[in-house]
Order: structure tokens, then sequence, then C-alpha cells
């Protein structure tokens, strides 16, 4: 059974649609990631299942109990879901402690120290339970703030940015330890970013929004391979695309000549669209008679980033190769890959 089952929601502030008609599952022990720009409805979403904000239209259900739905609401503190904030929210005037075992009830004494210990050792803090939030830092904080999530053994976690206002250089390695804890739990949960990179690192699935709708949800591989649309090949990585022909079930007419697709093209022949290039899926030659050249240089540490133009085309093209100059000839060629043809 999943854990999580959003249906046909909708919500609206003031009569202005936030949310319409979205579908969504998730299963047991699953991250999602709700990814998507500034104003998309994330955030309400997230509100609308912690039982934050109410709906218009669907059921929002977990473990295939209904809490939000036609005449149901289930108050926030009944619904069984940890929330972790981007300010962590952590009482300041609480120990550690204390913070942690806020949510806890109906455990005796010995049982509630049990409890504390068992999540101070999960989120490896032993030993600074007496603490309180000003003597942490901003890392420790927030684990603060996940183990007192995690503290009542919710069914679902909910996590609304929780990694932005931490400094860069910890917060690959802290959302790998927040992952582990909840793999670890088998706890589900949804995990609202705008950035693509920590949905990649953090979750099992992405749900990608635009304007209040899921446009598409799967495995960050799939989006990323096979997006659906521009709208989401663009959200997840630097894009080129060149105008194209079909030509046969497998071959495309290009301004880079003739392409070929390692998998079956969707489009009729004689069909026109766009193919969609990622930087890397495109090498480049130190060729002197080459039909390419170099506009632009950019430096990224492990590869360079090169502007290229041919036959009035301009591309965006990773390399390894770190020495190619503005103006100098090269040749340009596609790997072969299942290539994405947007139809016009
Ligand atoms: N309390 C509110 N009253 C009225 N409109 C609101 C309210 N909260 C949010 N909105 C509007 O709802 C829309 C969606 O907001 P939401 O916070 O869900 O977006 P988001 O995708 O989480 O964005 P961000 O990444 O910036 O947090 C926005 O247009 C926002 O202005």
């Amino acid at each position: 059974m999943s854990t999580l089952t959003i249906s046909n929601v909708s919500s609206d502030y003031q009569g202005h649609v936030i949310l319409n008609q979205l579908s969504l599952t998730l299963q047991q022990g699953e991250i999602v990631a709700l990814l998507g720009p500034s104003g998309c409805g994330k955030t309400t979403l997230l509100k609308a299942i912690a039982g934050l904000q109410g709906i218009s239209q669907g059921c929002i259900s977990i473990n295939g109990q209904a809490l939000s739905g036609d005449s149901i609401f289930v108050a926030s503190e009944q619904r069984g879901v940890g929330m972790i904030f981007q300010d962590y929210a952590l009482f300041p005037h609480l120990t550690v402690g204390e913070n942690i075992l806020f949510g806890v009830k109906g455990l005796d004494r010995s049982a509630r120290q049990t409890r504390l210990n068992e999540m101070l050792e999960l989120v490896k803090l032993v030993g600074l339970s007496e603490r309180y939030p000003h003597e942490l830092s901003g890392g420790q904080q927030q684990r603060v703030s996940i183990a007192r999530a995690l503290a009542y053994k919710p069914e679902l976690m909910l996590l609304d940015e929780p990694f932005s206002n931490i400094d860069a250089q910890v917060r690959h390695e802290m959302m790998l330890e927040i992952r582990s804890i909840l793999k670890q739990r088998n706890v589900s949960a949804v995990f609202v970013t705008h950035s693509k990179d920590e949905a990649f690192v953090f979750a099992d699935k992405l749900a990608l929004f635009e304007q209040g709708k899921i446009v598409q949800h799967g495995n960050a591989e799939t989006l990323y391979a096979k997006p659906s649309s521009r709208y989401v090949a663009d959200f997840l990585g630097t894009t080129n695309y060149i105008a194209v022909t079909i030509k046969s079930h497998l071959q495309l007419e290009s301004p880079l000549g003739t392409l070929t697709s390692s998998c079956e093209l969707d489009q009729a022949v004689g069909a026109t669209g766009q193919l969609l290039l990622r930087p890397q899926q495109m090498v480049l030659q130190a060729d002197d008679q080459g039909e390419a050249k170099i506009i632009d240089r950019r430096f990224l540490g492990t590869v360079c980033h090169y502007k290229v133009n041919q036959n009035g085309v301009n591309l965006e093209v990773s390399s390894p190769v770190m020495n190619f100059t503005p103006g100098q000839r090269v040749s340009l060629t596609v790997v072969e890959h299942p290539l994405v043809v947007f139809s016009d």
C-alpha cells in the first residue's frame, strides 16, 4: 500500500487556484522531491498534506486513511506527519533534549529517556542534550529538528527547503546523512526544493511542478534523459535545441548532418521538431578543417564549457579538453544516444 495518496487535489487562496487537480502517490520508504520554480505551489501542497492548508477538491490519504477530502479534515497533529522547516523552528528556551521530546506524548519517564537516547544517537548529538539551540552550529540545529520530527515516529516526513540555510560545504554531507536516517527507519518523505541538484542527491523520485500541476513524475534519470517537455528538460540542466526533420524511425536530418538515434524516434517520417542535446552529448576534437568554431570558453574545474558555432547554430558543449581557444576550428560529433525530439 502506498504511504501517501494525493488524488485530484485542488487548493486556492481567496479563489486564486494554486493547486490544480494534482495527483501523486508515494510508496513506503520512498523519498519524493517536489521540484519547481518559486511560486508554483510546492509549499502549498506540503501544507495541504500536513493539514495546515485546506483543499477545495480531491482527497489526501496516508496509509489508506483519508485526511483531507469531501467533508473530511483531520487535524494536523493527528496526521502522524513530521515536519522539518528551512529555519529549523526550534524552541530557543528549551534544551536539545526538551526540543526533541516536545511532541512525544504518552510515554513514561524512562521510555522518554530511552526515546531521547535513541534519537541523539541517530542524529549524532550524544552528549549535547542539555545545550540550548543557540549553543549549536546550524547543522547541529538542523539535526535537532530532524530528531524532533522523528521522535514521535511519523509515518511521513515533510521537509520544506531544509538545506537552504546550510553552508554549501556541509550541505551535501548533511543531505546524505538525513537521507540515510530516513532510509534506516524506512520513513517516507516529501521534500520541497527549487534546486535540481538537491533533488538529485536527496530524493528517489522527482515530481516537477509547473503552475500548480505536476508535469512529470519519476526517477531522476528518466526525467533527465526522457523529459516530457522542454520545460522539464530545461529545468533539469543546460539544453541545446536544433531544428530537425525526421528521416526514418532512427535517423534525422539536422544542421549537424544526419544523426542516428539508439532508440526509435516517436515522430513520423517527414515531421519536423527540435532535437534536445545536452552539453555532454557532443564531443569536440581539434581539427583545422572542422566545420565548428569555438566562440567562447568557460573553465568549470573538471571540464570546460564552450560556446560553439556550426552552420549558424550556437551550441553549449562540455569537454574535458581544456585548451581550445576562441576562434579555433574544431570538429563536433554527437555521441550516439536515444535522441529526444520535441515536435513543432
Ligand atoms: N497565505 C497566502 N495567501 C495568498 N496567496 C498565497 C499564500 N501563500 C502562498 N500564496 C501564493 O500561492 C502561490 C504558491 O505559493 P507556494 O508557497 O506554494 O509556492 P512555492 O512553489 O513553494 O514557492 P517557493 O519556492 O518560493 O517557496 C504563490 O503565487 C503565492 O503567492
